[in-house]
Protein backbone atom coordinates (compact mmCIF):
# COMPACT_ATOMS: atom_id res chain seq x y z
CA UNK A 1 0.00 0.00 0.00
CA UNK A 2 1.25 3.38 -0.60
CA UNK A 3 2.85 5.64 1.71
CA UNK A 4 -0.13 7.89 2.22
CA UNK A 5 -0.60 6.10 4.97
CA UNK A 6 0.61 6.14 8.79
CA UNK A 7 -0.98 2.81 9.49
CA UNK A 8 -2.01 0.05 6.94
CA UNK A 9 -4.01 -3.04 9.02
CA UNK A 10 -4.14 -5.74 5.87
CA UNK A 11 -5.67 -9.29 6.81
CA UNK A 12 -5.42 -8.84 10.57
CA UNK A 13 -6.28 -12.19 12.36
CA UNK A 14 -6.38 -13.69 16.01
CA UNK A 15 -7.72 -16.90 16.97
CA UNK A 16 -8.56 -17.92 20.43
CA UNK A 17 -9.15 -21.33 20.42
CA UNK A 18 -10.12 -21.46 17.32
CA UNK A 19 -12.64 -18.64 17.24
CA UNK A 20 -11.38 -15.81 15.39
CA UNK A 21 -11.99 -12.79 17.01
CA UNK A 22 -10.51 -10.64 14.15
CA UNK A 23 -10.55 -12.25 11.13
CA UNK A 24 -9.26 -11.13 7.99
CA UNK A 25 -9.62 -7.61 8.83
CA UNK A 26 -7.92 -4.62 6.81
CA UNK A 27 -8.20 -1.21 7.37
CA UNK A 28 -5.36 2.65 6.61
CA UNK A 29 -5.41 5.31 8.96
CA UNK A 30 -3.97 8.72 6.98
CA UNK A 31 -2.07 11.66 9.10
CA UNK A 32 -3.78 13.67 10.77
CA UNK A 33 -6.76 11.66 11.04
CA UNK A 34 -9.22 10.31 13.61
CA UNK A 35 -10.66 6.98 13.07
CA UNK A 36 -13.42 5.67 14.84
CA UNK A 37 -14.02 2.23 15.63
CA UNK A 38 -17.70 1.26 16.47
CA UNK A 39 -19.33 -1.67 16.64
CA UNK A 40 -21.55 -4.18 18.99
CA UNK A 41 -20.31 -5.52 22.16
CA UNK A 42 -17.95 -8.48 20.97
CA UNK A 43 -17.09 -7.13 17.61
CA UNK A 44 -13.53 -7.31 18.73
CA UNK A 45 -12.27 -3.79 19.03
CA UNK A 46 -10.45 -3.95 22.11
CA UNK A 47 -8.50 -6.84 20.98
CA UNK A 48 -7.86 -5.19 17.34
CA UNK A 49 -6.37 -2.09 19.33
CA UNK A 50 -4.36 -5.28 21.38
CA UNK A 51 -2.69 -6.56 18.15
CA UNK A 52 -1.81 -3.13 17.11
CA UNK A 53 0.21 -2.49 20.11
CA UNK A 54 1.72 -5.97 20.70
CA UNK A 55 -0.55 -6.88 23.78
CA UNK A 56 -1.94 -9.90 21.96
CA UNK A 57 -0.01 -11.72 18.91
CA UNK A 58 -1.78 -12.26 15.96
CA UNK A 59 -2.08 -15.13 14.26
CA UNK A 60 -2.03 -13.63 10.94
CA UNK A 61 -1.81 -10.51 8.94
CA UNK A 62 0.70 -7.70 8.97
CA UNK A 63 0.01 -4.23 10.69
CA UNK A 64 2.76 -1.40 9.05
CA UNK A 65 3.32 2.02 10.87
CA UNK A 66 5.09 3.87 8.65
CA UNK A 67 8.19 1.88 7.02
CA UNK A 68 8.14 -0.76 10.39
CA UNK A 69 6.30 -4.47 10.39
CA UNK A 70 4.88 -3.79 13.76
CA UNK A 71 3.35 -7.74 14.46
CA UNK A 72 7.14 -8.72 14.73
CA UNK A 73 7.67 -6.29 17.45
CA UNK A 74 7.23 -6.35 21.37
CA UNK A 75 5.18 -4.03 23.27
CA UNK A 76 7.74 -1.73 24.14
CA UNK A 77 9.72 -1.21 20.80
CA UNK A 78 6.02 -0.74 19.27
CA UNK A 79 6.11 2.25 22.37
CA UNK A 80 9.38 3.90 21.38
CA UNK A 81 8.38 3.62 17.19
CA UNK A 82 5.54 6.02 18.67
CA UNK A 83 2.34 4.44 19.02
CA UNK A 84 0.65 5.22 22.57
CA UNK A 85 -2.28 3.58 23.91
CA UNK A 86 -4.41 4.43 26.50
CA UNK A 87 -6.83 1.64 27.89
CA UNK A 88 -10.17 2.19 29.60
CA UNK A 89 -9.57 2.98 33.07
CA UNK A 90 -7.46 5.79 33.84
CA UNK A 91 -4.04 4.23 35.76
CA UNK A 92 -2.57 7.72 36.80
CA UNK A 93 -0.54 7.53 39.90
CA UNK A 94 -2.98 8.61 42.25
CA UNK A 95 -0.43 9.88 45.09
CA UNK A 96 1.50 11.86 42.46
CA UNK A 97 0.46 15.37 41.07
CA UNK A 98 -0.35 16.62 37.79
CA UNK A 99 3.45 17.47 36.97
CA UNK A 100 4.65 14.74 38.69
CA UNK A 101 2.66 12.11 36.55
CA UNK A 102 4.44 14.08 33.51
CA UNK A 103 7.17 14.27 34.42
CA UNK A 104 7.74 10.56 34.48
CA UNK A 105 5.91 9.94 31.22
CA UNK A 106 8.39 12.38 30.11
CA UNK A 107 10.76 9.91 27.49
CA UNK A 108 14.14 9.03 29.22
CA UNK A 109 16.68 9.71 26.47
CA UNK A 110 20.19 9.34 27.06
CA UNK A 111 21.69 10.70 30.46
CA UNK A 112 23.36 13.42 30.49
CA UNK A 113 25.56 15.59 33.25
CA UNK A 114 26.03 18.86 34.59
CA UNK A 115 24.93 22.00 32.93
CA UNK A 116 23.03 19.30 30.10
CA UNK A 117 20.98 17.98 33.43
CA UNK A 118 19.78 22.02 34.07
CA UNK A 119 18.81 22.28 31.07
CA UNK A 120 17.00 19.34 30.36
CA UNK A 121 15.16 19.77 33.45
CA UNK A 122 14.53 23.62 31.52
CA UNK A 123 12.71 21.53 28.76
CA UNK A 124 10.66 19.35 30.59
CA UNK A 125 8.78 22.03 32.46
CA UNK A 126 8.17 23.45 29.58
CA UNK A 127 6.88 20.33 28.08
CA UNK A 128 4.72 19.46 31.21
CA UNK A 129 3.39 23.41 31.32
CA UNK A 130 2.52 22.80 27.17
CA UNK A 131 0.83 19.71 27.85
CA UNK A 132 -0.74 20.61 30.90
CA UNK A 133 -2.25 23.76 29.34
CA UNK A 134 -3.53 21.04 26.12
CA UNK A 135 -5.33 19.10 28.66
CA UNK A 136 -6.86 21.73 30.68
CA UNK A 137 -5.12 20.87 33.53
CA UNK A 138 -2.68 23.84 33.73
CA UNK A 139 -4.18 25.53 36.95
CA UNK A 140 -3.92 22.26 39.12
CA UNK A 141 -0.46 21.49 38.21
CA UNK A 142 0.34 20.87 41.68
CA UNK A 143 -2.96 18.83 42.62
CA UNK A 144 -2.34 15.53 43.45
CA UNK A 145 -4.12 13.37 41.24
CA UNK A 146 -6.28 11.63 43.66
CA UNK A 147 -7.93 14.94 44.05
CA UNK A 148 -9.27 14.94 40.17
CA UNK A 149 -12.43 14.32 38.99
CA UNK A 150 -12.90 11.00 36.37
CA UNK A 151 -12.86 13.41 33.53
CA UNK A 152 -9.10 14.60 34.83
CA UNK A 153 -7.82 11.56 35.25
CA UNK A 154 -8.31 10.12 31.95
CA UNK A 155 -7.11 13.93 30.42
CA UNK A 156 -4.48 13.49 32.62
CA UNK A 157 -3.29 9.55 31.43
CA UNK A 158 -4.03 11.24 27.40
CA UNK A 159 -1.28 13.95 28.88
CA UNK A 160 0.99 11.10 29.66
CA UNK A 161 0.77 9.43 26.46
CA UNK A 162 1.24 12.90 24.55
CA UNK A 163 4.46 14.09 26.46
CA UNK A 164 6.33 11.07 24.58
CA UNK A 165 4.47 12.47 20.99
CA UNK A 166 3.18 9.53 19.87
CA UNK A 167 2.64 9.92 16.15
CA UNK A 168 -0.72 7.38 16.94
CA UNK A 169 -2.78 7.15 19.53
CA UNK A 170 -5.20 4.85 20.38
CA UNK A 171 -7.32 5.18 23.05
CA UNK A 172 -10.37 3.05 24.32
CA UNK A 173 -13.38 4.54 25.03
CA UNK A 174 -11.85 7.74 26.11
CA UNK A 175 -15.23 9.57 27.34
CA UNK A 176 -16.81 6.58 29.48
CA UNK A 177 -17.91 8.32 32.94
CA UNK A 178 -17.68 11.80 31.51
CA UNK A 179 -20.38 14.70 31.90
CA UNK A 180 -21.19 16.09 28.89
CA UNK A 181 -19.05 19.36 29.46
CA UNK A 182 -16.12 17.00 29.95
CA UNK A 183 -17.42 14.98 26.49
CA UNK A 184 -17.32 18.78 24.61
CA UNK A 185 -13.88 19.21 26.26
CA UNK A 186 -12.58 16.13 25.01
CA UNK A 187 -13.86 16.34 21.80
CA UNK A 188 -11.84 19.48 21.55
CA UNK A 189 -8.33 18.18 22.78
CA UNK A 190 -8.84 15.34 20.30
CA UNK A 191 -9.67 18.11 17.25
CA UNK A 192 -6.59 19.67 18.28
CA UNK A 193 -3.87 16.88 18.71
CA UNK A 194 -4.85 15.15 15.93
CA UNK A 195 -3.44 18.34 13.88
CA UNK A 196 -0.21 17.09 15.04
CA UNK A 197 -0.88 13.39 14.57
CA UNK A 198 -3.55 10.14 14.12
CA UNK A 199 -5.96 8.84 16.62
CA UNK A 200 -7.76 5.71 16.56
CA UNK A 201 -10.42 5.47 19.10
CA UNK A 202 -12.99 3.24 20.49
CA UNK A 203 -16.13 4.37 21.20
CA UNK A 204 -20.04 4.25 21.72
CA UNK A 205 -21.58 7.61 22.12
CA UNK A 206 -22.53 8.41 18.82
CA UNK A 207 -22.83 12.14 19.48
CA UNK A 208 -18.99 11.94 20.49
CA UNK A 209 -18.06 10.00 17.31
CA UNK A 210 -19.86 12.58 15.35
CA UNK A 211 -17.96 15.25 16.99
CA UNK A 212 -14.54 13.57 16.12
CA UNK A 213 -14.12 10.97 13.52
CA UNK A 214 -12.53 11.99 10.41
CA UNK A 215 -13.89 8.16 9.26
CA UNK A 216 -15.73 5.43 10.78
CA UNK A 217 -14.82 1.71 10.95
CA UNK A 218 -17.51 -0.24 11.86
CA UNK A 219 -16.78 -3.94 12.95
CA UNK A 220 -18.74 -7.00 13.31
CA UNK A 221 -17.62 -10.63 14.50
CA UNK A 222 -13.85 -9.45 14.07
CA UNK A 223 -14.73 -7.94 10.04
CA UNK A 224 -15.07 -4.38 8.55
CA UNK A 225 -19.20 -4.26 8.63
CA UNK A 226 -19.27 -0.53 6.60
CA UNK A 227 -16.45 2.24 6.28
CA UNK A 228 -16.77 5.89 5.52
CA UNK A 229 -18.06 9.01 6.89
CA UNK A 230 -20.20 9.22 10.13
CA UNK A 231 -22.96 9.81 7.70
CA UNK A 232 -22.72 6.82 5.74
CA UNK A 233 -21.96 4.42 8.08
CA UNK A 234 -24.88 6.61 9.88
CA UNK A 235 -27.12 5.37 6.59
CA UNK A 236 -26.00 2.45 6.01
CA UNK A 237 -28.85 -0.08 6.60
CA UNK A 238 -26.49 -2.93 7.26
CA UNK A 239 -25.44 -1.08 10.27
CA UNK A 240 -28.33 -0.01 11.87
CA UNK A 241 -29.30 -3.68 11.34
CA UNK A 242 -26.58 -4.94 13.61
CA UNK A 243 -25.75 -1.95 16.00
CA UNK A 244 -27.46 1.12 15.61
CA UNK A 245 -30.83 -0.03 15.91
CA UNK A 246 -30.51 -1.41 19.32
N1 LIG B 1 -7.64 -13.27 25.43
C1 LIG B 1 -8.81 -13.76 24.98
N2 LIG B 1 -9.10 -15.06 25.03
C2 LIG B 1 -10.26 -15.55 24.56
N3 LIG B 1 -11.22 -14.79 23.99
C3 LIG B 1 -11.00 -13.47 23.91
C4 LIG B 1 -9.79 -12.88 24.40
N4 LIG B 1 -9.84 -11.54 24.18
C5 LIG B 1 -11.04 -11.30 23.58
N5 LIG B 1 -11.73 -12.47 23.42
C6 LIG B 1 -13.05 -12.60 22.77
O1 LIG B 1 -12.98 -11.94 21.53
C7 LIG B 1 -14.21 -11.27 21.22
C8 LIG B 1 -13.96 -9.82 20.97
O2 LIG B 1 -13.70 -9.15 22.19
P1 LIG B 1 -13.37 -7.58 22.28
O3 LIG B 1 -13.16 -7.26 23.72
O4 LIG B 1 -12.28 -7.25 21.34
O5 LIG B 1 -14.72 -6.95 21.77
P2 LIG B 1 -15.17 -5.41 21.79
O6 LIG B 1 -15.69 -5.12 20.42
O7 LIG B 1 -14.05 -4.56 22.28
O8 LIG B 1 -16.37 -5.45 22.82
P3 LIG B 1 -16.87 -4.37 23.93
O9 LIG B 1 -17.60 -3.33 23.17
O10 LIG B 1 -17.77 -5.21 24.77
O11 LIG B 1 -15.65 -3.88 24.64
C9 LIG B 1 -15.13 -11.54 22.40
O12 LIG B 1 -15.96 -12.64 22.07
C10 LIG B 1 -14.17 -11.91 23.52
O13 LIG B 1 -14.78 -12.76 24.45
Amino acid sequence: MSDRFILSVEELTVSFDGFKAVDALSFYVEPNECRVIIGPNGAGKTTVLDLICGRTKATGGTVKFKDKELLSMREDQIVNAGVGRKFQTPSVYEDLTVSENLELSYPKGHSVFGALMFRRDDLIQTRIIEIAKTIFLDNQLDEKAAFLSHGQKQWLEIGMLLIQDPELLMLDEPVAGMSVAERKKTAELLNRIIQDRSVIVIEHDMGFVADIATRVTVLHQGKTLSEGSMERVQNDPKVVEVYLGH
